[in-house]
């Protein structure tokens, strides 16, 4: 999906709700777990409660490879269950040496059809450039996370510069790709830092998980991030697809996936 094709589903829907498909076998309702394929069957639908409100699915790969090569097939299945004009984010958090990093690439891109892969960014350009290669692909490059952790290293000054080590990621990288090609990942939980990034990279989508679960605020997310092209893809998962846990969860999704739609609604018409 390219980058005019985005946009147009975030004003169709009014929304630039990201679900994150963070499945985990042992929250899925127990009525499910009879199924072939509990993780598939609840991911079903949840993508169907939530498909009118939300611009993209992320699947967060490490539910899926902790199954094994189940998990592998859950995922498949579910990746081809998402409408084509719905944006699909492979949360795998990749990168290694050039040769390798192909390899990675090409099990995302080409042998699954994820329109989108989650980067690392500590090994540097040879190890993210293979991920650029492909039309119409996406890189989301990791830049300031929402863990607490995320100070450990991101929040590092170079000597030289001046600039935090998430500040060069992000100058540094806009060699390498245009913003057809690149987003980066900036963590909800601390909002007032989006604005700072919003400078460095005006034209960027940014991928911001840390709402919900992790407490970040939308409004100010929102507030500090958007651009004229909205420019977010703003995820939360948990509160969303664990709403409930009983027969009722797809339902319960819904209803938290809508309240969070309808305030981006709000947002989009107050911001842009
Ligand atoms: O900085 C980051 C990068 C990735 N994530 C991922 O996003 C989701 C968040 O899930 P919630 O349940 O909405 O908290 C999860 O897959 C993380 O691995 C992140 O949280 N922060």
């Amino acid at each position: 999906m390219n980058r005019t094709q985005l946009f147009e589903q975030i004003k169709k829907k009014s929304s630039y709700l990201c679900v994150g498909l963070d499945t985990d076998v042992d929250k899925i309702p127990t009525h499910l777990r009879s199924a072939a394929d509990p993780v598939f069957e609840f991911n079903k639908q949840i993508i169907d409660a939530t498909i009118d409100l939300c611009v993209a699915y992320k699947p967060n790969i490490a539910f899926y490879e902790a199954l094994g090569p189940k998990g592998w097939e859950s995922l498949q299945k579910t990746l081809e269950y998402i409408p084509k004009d719905v944006f699909t984010i492979a949360d795998a958090k990749r990168g290694d040496i050039g040769n390798t990093s192909a390899l990675y690439a090409k099990a995302f891109f080409e042998h699954m059809s994820f329109d989108s892969i989650t980067v690392a960014p500590y090994m540097g350009e040879d190890s993210v450039k293979p991920f650029l290669k492909f039309k119409n692909k996406w890189v989301i490059l990791l830049a300031h996370t929402s863990n607490p952790g995320a100070d450990d290293f991101q929040l590092l000054q170079s000597t030289g510069s001046g600039k935090k080590l998430y500040e060069e990621v992000i100058l540094k990288s806009q060699q390498w790709a245009t913003p057809d090609k690149l987003m980066y990942v900036v963590g909800a939980t601390q909002a007032e830092k989006i604005g700072g990034i919003r400078v460095l990279a005006p034209d960027h989508f940014f991928l911001v998980p840390g709402i919900g679960a992790q407490g970040g605020d939308l409004a100010q997310v929102s507030k500090f991030g958007m651009n004229k092209q909205c420019g977010l893809l703003v995820n939360s998962a948990r509160n969303i697809i664990y709403a409930s846990s009983d027969k009722d969860f797809a339902t319960a999704a819904k209803s938290e996936a809508t309240k969070v739609r309808n305030e981006m609604e709000n947002l989009l018409n107050s911001l842009l």
